[in-house]
């Protein structure tokens, strides 16, 4: 302002104003600020500008920005956003102790602008509902997905229903590649491993599964990106109000693509309380809509309908997006690092051969494969911070003052690149997480990756996911050879959001593959 002054871009009658007002900010921040407890300290963190707090430090890449801030400030550190303050978590421990031993105290999730905009607000996992009716919720979505994904799969050669609709919406994706291959000689991965991927939390959710053209579909999963974008930590719209009023923002986009999301699941919603039968349960919408219509259900709480209804939301939007992303991470790496593609290939050859399918059982005896994927968790880090948390109560970590309904952002990026923890972190290596004679999983080094979460909030489709991943690529490294374009470099930036996605590339490439001779 003093600059401005002195170039006689402001006058001294508005130069005294404009500091006036920053006092008074200054000084309501500063009052409104709660007491220290007496042997407590202040969180530590950088001072940041009037406003606009640190947003310039933090950058477009705040998973990376906030991981050089901690190295300086520690791993529990409060940074303003605007005018707000957040607390950013690193280090392994320092996490396990407030998500998990301290559950209670951090599983809230802050009243954000972007998440409002979520299911029109009701969401299980963006809404600001962290007490009875969350946890309801939360169970049933438990159940939902035990009931339709790991139960037997009855009158098929598949362990569960999630192993069948997998291994067939896999299959359907070989002929696909090599269909396309044919007409375009090249195929960008996302736009067709998003629909297979679609496919199989769409027959949990609805018993049905839609062609790789259908347009309707595409529009909504094609550009889950609009999501993401906003839905991130951080993202400058839920700190700065006035920033929601620029033209062109990514909000706009947004809440467009929120409006799109829920309007074709609520068509579908309709289509089966059209065809309800309480004696055939089709899927996870129909027994929503069965619970929801039990008048005696025998629960601690009573739910509203919609409350239990649009749960399917939840499934389906956090089903689909995340698997797909991690898929795509897998295939980028495989054409990036085709020895360890060989490698996989060669397991899977020496393990299942060529005669059947691979199967969720195949799981411990490939354990490259799952150190792989398991590398790739850690290495990209596609989830880089959880979905924002806030405190539910004042409390106390690590020596810390915290105060109640303070927004809260777990770096779990900064976890699995931590020079104590990880040697030589930025090296993109499966073997890290085999034991020292390379035949099996290296389950202490696995449990120090972060992806999923930990504690209340943790991740309610881990295990899905972990299928999901293992038997498509498995399936899809059975039969094909992955390749990118003669001369095409692939840019592994990742571009920043609630998952990280890579820049489209059309110039992938399979060809079929027979298998390798197992070795004598
Ligand atoms: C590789 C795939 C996936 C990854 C990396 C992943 C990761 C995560 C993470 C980091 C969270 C937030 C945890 C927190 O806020 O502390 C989360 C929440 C959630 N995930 Fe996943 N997820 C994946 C797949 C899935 C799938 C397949 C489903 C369901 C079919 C699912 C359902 C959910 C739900 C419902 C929540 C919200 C939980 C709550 O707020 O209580 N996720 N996931």
């Amino acid at each position: 302002m003093l600059f401005l002054a002195s170039l006689g871009l402001m006058s001294a009658t508005e130069f005294l104003l404009a500091s006036v007002v920053f006092c008074l900010i200054f000084t309501t921040l500063n009052s409104s600020r709660k007491r220290i407890p007496q042997g407590l300290w202040e969180l530590p963190g950088p001072v940041g500008y009037p406003l606009i707090g640190s947003m310039l430090e933090i950058g477009k890449n705040p998973h990376l920005s906030l991981t050089q801030m901690s190295k300086k400030y520690g791993d529990v550190m409060k940074v303003r956003i605007g005018t707000r303050p957040v607390l950013v978590l690193s280090g392994l421990e320092t996490i396990k102790q407030a998500m998990v031993k301290q559950g209670g105290d951090f599983m809230g999730r802050p009243d954000l602008y972007s998440m409002r905009h979520v299911t029109d607000g009701q969401s299980m996992s963006f809404s600001t509902d962290s007490g009875e009716v969350w946890a309801a919720r939360r169970k049933l979505v438990q159940n939902a997905l035990k009931n339709f994904a790991s139960s037997p799969s009855p009158g098929s050669l598949s362990s569960t229903l999630l192993e069948e609709h997998v291994s067939q919406e896999a299959e359907r994706l070989v002929t696909k590649l090599q269909e396309v291959m044919r007409e375009q000689q090249r195929f960008d991965p996302f736009r067709y491993l998003v629909v297979s991927v679609a496919n199989v939390v769409s027959a949990m959710c609805f018993g049905k599964r839609h062609s790789h053209d259908d347009q309707q579909l595409l529009g909504i999963v094609n550009e889950s990106e609009q999501f993401v974008e906003v839905a991130s930590s951080g993202n400058l719209v839920d700190f700065i109000p006035l920033l929601r009023l620029l033209p062109g923002n990514s909000m706009k986009k947004f809440k467009e693509f929120n409006q799109r999301f829920t309007h074709f699941l609520q068509n579908i919603v309709k289509d089966h309380y059209e065809s309800f039968s309480k004696d055939n349960i089709r899927d996870i919408t129909d027994s929503l809509i069965d619970l929801s219509q039990e008048k005696d259900r025998n629960t601690k709480i009573q739910l509203p309908t919609e409350k239990i209804v649009n749960l399917v939301n939840d499934i389906f939007g956090a089903g689909f997006d995340t698997v797909t992303t991690a898929l795509s991470w897998c295939l980028t790496y495989l054409v990036v690092y085709p020895e360890i593609q060989k490698k996989i290939q060669g397991e899977i050859d020496e393990t299942i051969g060529s005669e059947r399918k691979p199967r969720l059982s195949d799981r411990p005896l490939l354990p490259y494969t799952e150190a792989f994927i398991q590398e790739v968790f850690r290495h990209s880090s596609f989830l880089p911070f959880t979905i924002p948390h806030c405190t539910t109560r004042d409390t106390i970590l690590n020596g810390y003052f915290i105060p109640k309904d303070m927004c809260v952002f777990v770096n779990q990026w900064q976890v699995n690149h931590d020079k104590d923890l990880w040697k030589d972190p930025s090296t993109f290596k499966p073997e890290r997480f085999l034991s020292a004679n390379g035949k099996e999983i290296d389950r202490d080094e696995c449990e120090k990756v972060l992806v999923f979460g930990l504690g209340k909030r943790r991740c309610v489709g881990e295990t899905i996911a972990r299928w999901e991943v293992f038997l498509f690529l498995t399936t899809l490294l059975q039969e094909l050879q992955i390749t990118i374009q003669d001369g095409v470099k692939v840019d592994m930036t990742p571009r920043y959001g609630l998952t990280m996605k890579l820049k489209r590339c059309e110039h992938f490439q399979v060809t079929k593959r027979s298998p390798t001779r197992p070795a004598e």
